[in-house]
């Protein structure tokens, strides 16, 4: 029904949409998502035909848009804005049969068709109450209300909505959302719907465009081929777990965490920690975007529930064994590509003594070692562990005091600073 075609909008020489090449069927619930400015609002202006591609096509049923004229897409779409400015107190229902208009010629008076379809879009969006309020008195979520049963009212075989739901409490979302699906079932009305509610598009779309920030489009698809957390992490810049509504079956975005753009000196870390020594580390590190690899952590640990939840790249050793010479290899090759290696505050025993083996390794290959907060304390191998760590101390492993002073620490790219300087432990200091 609608074909875009290599399609290519710029505003004077910005461009903002590239190389767009869609086919939507009738009957069809597309959603469009993206970042902020990304030119998903410019995408329905193009297919309403108000703007001209820069190159390429937008067809309607083989017409192309701009050229179709406002009443032939009135008859083909309705429209529901972003943010429409409404100058004039008009009541209402007066708002709603303006929607009317590409069904009367003229000044002709309104037939009983067009008062019966206005009073169903009012009915429809439960606006009946508001039909003599003067649009202007409104509030945010009556005003999309109002726009809605407007649309409604067109009687278009397709819906283009602008962030339609955007200010609804979240009984009227459910509800038009709801409205919106009962539409596209029992009438086939075709939804072409841009939103930044990732969870409702899935809920209601059969199909997802997702625009990159540089109005690329990045994915196509299914809701569960496009809500992967590669895409919405290389999209939204925004670390997700993706799981399934348990109800609806559709899947679901959680934001675990924001990451940060500004890099430490170390692209690459590798992470030793363990028994929820690396929490706090694991969270930080992970946010301040560097690469992180971790491990070996024995799996059920709860620094290895968090790493899979980050998605971090994790050696994994079975459940209550001690570190294996399996995992030990494997980890020995994630230290090699990273280029520096941090040291959570772990409790030392038997079972993940040779880690230390890694911290060695990684000195010899000249790169940082760093020891946080190391005690005596925490060792229970009978003083090999602290001997160990004080032998790495002597042959250049740094000593920091916390996260914080970790993430200091990783932000230069020079040697150890004074605070960080090696303290001397003895078994008796702590
Ligand atoms: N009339 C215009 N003239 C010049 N630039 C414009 C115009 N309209 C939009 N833009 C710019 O084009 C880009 C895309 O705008 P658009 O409104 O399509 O984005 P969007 O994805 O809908 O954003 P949002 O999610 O914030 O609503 C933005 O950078 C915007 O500033």
């Amino acid at each position: 029904m609608i074909r875009l075609e290599q399609l290519h909008f710029s505003y004077g020489r910005r461009p903002v949409l590239k190389g767009l090449d869609l086919r939507i069927e009738e009957g069809e619930i597309l959603a469009v998502l993206g970042p902020n400015g990304c030119g998903k609002s410019t995408l329905l202006r193009l297919l309403r035909g108000v703007l001209e591609p820069a190159s390429g096509r937008v067809l309607w049923r083989g017409r192309e848009a701009c050229r179709l004229g406002r009443r032939a897409m009135a008859k083909l779409a309705a429209v529901v804005p972003q943010s429409p400015q409404i100058p004039f107190p008009y009541p209402v229902g007066e708002l709603v049969a303006m929607g009317r208009f590409a069904h009367r010629s003229g000044l002709s008076v309104a037939t009983s068709a067009d008062r019966r379809a206005v009073e169903k879009a009012l009915a429809l969006t439960d606006t009946l109450q508001l039909a003599e309020r003067p649009v202007t008195d409104l509030s945010g979520g009556e005003l999309q209300r109002v726009l809605l049963a407007r649309a409604l009212a067109q009687q278009s075989p397709v819906l283009l909505l602008d962030e339609a739901t955007s200010h609804l409490d979240l009984d009227h979302r459910l509800e038009i959302a709801e409205l919106l699906v009962r539409l596209n079932r029992e009438q086939g009305t075709t939804i072409i719907q841009v939103s930044h509610d990732l969870d409702l598009a899935a809920e209601t779309s059969r199909r997802i465009l997702l625009l990159a920030d540089d109005g690329t489009p990045a994915a196509l698809g299914t809701p569960a081929e496009v809500f992967t957390p590669a895409n919405l992490r290389r999209v939204f810049r925004v670390e997700v777990r993706v799981e399934r509504n348990p109800y609806s079956g559709a899947p679901r975005a959680y934001p675990v965490a924001r990451r940060e753009r500004s890099g430490l000196s170390f692209p690459r870390i590798h992470l030793l920690c363990g028994g929820g020594s690396g929490g706090e580390l694991l969270r930080r590190l992970h946010l301040s975007g560097c690469e992180l690899s971790v491990g070996p952590l024995n799996r059920g640990d709860s620094d290895q529930v968090l790493a899979t939840v980050l998605d971090l790249e994790t050696v994994l050793e079975e459940s209550f064994c001690p570190i294996g010479k399996t995992a030990l290899k494997a980890a020995r090759e994630l230290c090699d590509r990273a280029e520096a290696l941090v040291i959570a505050p772990t409790v030392w025993g038997p079972g993940n003594l040779p880690l230390l083996e890694l911290a060695r390794h990684t000195l010899e290959r000249k790169r940082p070692v760093l020891l946080v907060d190391p005690r005596a304390e925490r060792d229970f191998t009978g003083g090999h562990a602290w001997e160990q760590i004080q032998a790495l101390r002597k042959a250049g492993a740094e000593t920091v005091d916390d996260t914080e002073a970790t993430l200091a620490r990783l932000r230069h790219p020079g040697p150890a600073n004074q605070r960080t300087g090696n303290r001397q432990q003895t078994p008796d200091s702590g």
